[in-house]
């Protein structure tokens, strides 16, 4: 049984907070590969991603480079709308019959569990894995398996919001990502 961490986000842009949860979690868990999944839409977040699905692709590209054990999925941008868990990992299912998945999430998402489309459905097919973020708790009455990771605080939004007010963002994303929201000129307004 091959196991399979799943990181699903919206990447706009991916960091370091992404890097630092999959790679320890991969490590703690002993799983084979992690799959960064850039979501089409995410179901909660109301005006969507920020950056086109292909420049999010092309950046989780540029920060997992040169680690084996990391890959992306595109299965949601594929499908395109609104990107539900529950679909997409019934869909994976299928098509990885003979592997165990174990879908990484912060805290902020763990409160937001009980909004999950489908959640006790959700869980029947997949592992919550949890890890701390700050400013987030982590107490839940669902199954969430937590792992112990070095707490870092950096967003998607805190970047972006660096960006526009022309604020340094080195160390907080590899130095590949900044070059490339640079030579596209992402989130500059
Ligand atoms: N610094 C961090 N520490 C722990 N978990 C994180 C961190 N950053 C992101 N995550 C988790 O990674 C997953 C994908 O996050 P996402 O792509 O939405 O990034 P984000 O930084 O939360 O973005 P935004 O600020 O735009 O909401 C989510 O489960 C989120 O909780
Ligand atoms: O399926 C749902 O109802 C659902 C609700 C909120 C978030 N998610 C997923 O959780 C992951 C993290 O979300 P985000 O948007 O914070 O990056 C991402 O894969 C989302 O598609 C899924």
């Amino acid at each position: 049984m091959n196991k399979i961490g799943i990181l699903g986000g919206t990447f706009d842009p991916p960091h370091y907070g992404h890097l630092l949860i999959a790679s320890e979690v991969l490590s703690s868990l002993k799983l084979d590969q992690i799959w960064f999944m850039p979501n089409h839409t995410p179901p909660h977040k109301l005006n969507g991603a920020h950056s086109a699905s292909a420049h999010r692709v092309k950046m989780i590209e540029k920060a997992i480079e040169g680690n084996q054990s990391f890959k992306v999925q595109t299965i949601e941008l594929e499908r395109e709308g609104r990107s539900y868990t529950y679909d997409t990992m019934m869909l994976l299912k299928e098509s990885y019959p003979d592997t165990s998945f174990y879908f990484i999430i912060g805290a902020d998402m763990i409160e937001y569990l009980p909004k999950w489309h489908k959640i006790n459905q959700l869980l029947n097919i997949v592992t919550f894995v949890g890890v701390l973020r700050p400013g987030y708790k982590s107490e839940t009455n669902y199954p969430v398996f937590m792992v112990k990771v070095p707490q870092f605080d950096v967003s998607s939004t805190m970047i972006r919001e660096r960006i526009i007010n022309r604020m340094q963002t080195n160390y907080l994303l590899p130095d590949s990502v900044i070059s490339y929201i640079k030579e596209n000129k992402l989130y500059e307004t």
